[in-house]
């Protein structure tokens, strides 16, 4: 008889998925399926069905696919760095649990390579073992709830299950933390300190916080502890939510209107930092580093600067190792070898 490889255990870092090409046709494909969550938008299936398709999928498609054709880079960003997150956490698994062969690959809520077909392949591949680490540090039922949720769906149609741990999120996690402290740090030794600096994070609906979603209460806990990193007074720092989408209220407050009102007021200089991003995305490299920048000098700001998300810092690949690593481990500890 053959002997047996030694049994595989793949970590997944997953985000939250993007176009295959900066297109109409492409971008309406990746918005039915993102929009078409229940986790995403939360109303009642049927009224929301016609809103989407009659509404929604006929004319924003264009308007975004030209948003996305200004921040293209041979691919979408947010995947590109996706992918070469994976490239450098792979050597620093690669023998946490020798024999046993770690490798990490990239996967995606939505879109391309969307996670059920990524944990077939492995599965296929005879990956018996799995570590799945969504790419949101502060929890919210929209974004890493979707992810347990998918992971749901596809355990349903499997017989044989393979093991697998999740990690929920990671809003105060001292690398985090520290991490995001040193790049502003280094940011502001090129470029100076600003009068403001303020935290933008994706913002849900402000239903969804009443409801419970934690997600507000994680930005609010990682913006003060960066904040208190750095040293920073009440006065020079703030928390705001960019992103809105739909005609509800969303958390508050906005990031838009605290730039117009600074503008307007006299505030000179602010820098944006956007922690909820572990990849620079269509929401920072547009919305934040483009939209928002005219918006602020046009009010009347004179300097604006986006502090780019933790991307491929070093920093950011250590904090993903020290998530991902004990548990690698504790899996290779359940297993024995080459039965
Ligand atoms: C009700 C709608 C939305 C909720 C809730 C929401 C939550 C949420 N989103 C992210 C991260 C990302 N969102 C991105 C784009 C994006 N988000 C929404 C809507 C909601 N997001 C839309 C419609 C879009 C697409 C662009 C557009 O049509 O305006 C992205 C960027 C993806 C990319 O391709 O670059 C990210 C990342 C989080 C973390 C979150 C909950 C906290
Ligand atoms: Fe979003
Ligand atoms: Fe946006």
């Amino acid at each position: 008889m053959k002997p047996k490889l030694p049994p595989r255990i793949a970590v997944l870092l997953v985000n939250l998925g993007t176009p295959d090409e900066p297109t109409a046709p492409a971008v309406r494909r990746y918005l039915k399926q993102f929009l078409s969550d229940p986790r995403v938008i939360e109303i009642p299936k049927f009224l929301w069905a016609i809103i989407l398709n009659l509404f929604v999928l006929p004319s924003r498609p264009k308007r975004v696919a030209k948003a996305y054709a200004s921040i293209w880079e041979g691919d979408s960003p947010i995947r590109k760095i996706l992918k070469s997150q994976v490239e450098m956490l792979e050597p620093r698994l690669a023998d946490t649990a020798a024999p046993f062969r770690v490798s990490v690959h990239p996967a995606m809520s939505y879109g391309n390579p969307g996670l059920p077909d990524v944990m077939d392949n492995l599965r296929s591949e005879g990956v018996d073992h799995f570590v799945i680490l969504p790419l949101f540090p502060q929890y919210s039922a929209s974004s890493g709830g979707a992810v347990y949720d998918a992971l749901t769906k596809w355990t349903l149609k499997q017989r044989n299950l393979p093991n697998y741990t999740i990690v929920k999120d990671y809003f105060a996690h001292p690398l985090y933390i520290q991490a995001l402290a040193d790049s502003i740090r280094r940011f502001q030794a090129i470029h100076g300190k600003p009068e403001k600096l303020m935290f933008s994070f994706h913002g849900i609906p402000q239903p969804y916080a009443d409801k419970g979603d934690p997600y507000p209460k994680r930005c609010k806990c990682t913006a003060a502890q960066v904040a208190h990193a750095l040293g920073l007074t009440e006065d020079e720092w703030i928390i705001s939510f960019q992103s809105r989408f739909g005609k509800q209220e969303w958390v508050k407050p906005y990031t838009d209107v605290v730039l117009e009102e600074w503008g307007k007021s006299g505030v000179r200089s602010v820098q944006v930092i956007s922690p909820a991003f572990s990849a620079d995305c269509l929401e920072t490299l547009e919305e934040l580093a483009i939209e928002n920048r005219e918006n602020f000098l046009h009010a009347g700001g004179q300097e604006y600067h986006y502090i780019p998300a933790l991307n491929l810092d070093d920093a950011h690949i250590d904090l993903l190792e020290a998530l991902s690593a004990p548990l690698v481990k504790g899996w290779a500890g359940t297993l024995d070898g080459w039965a």
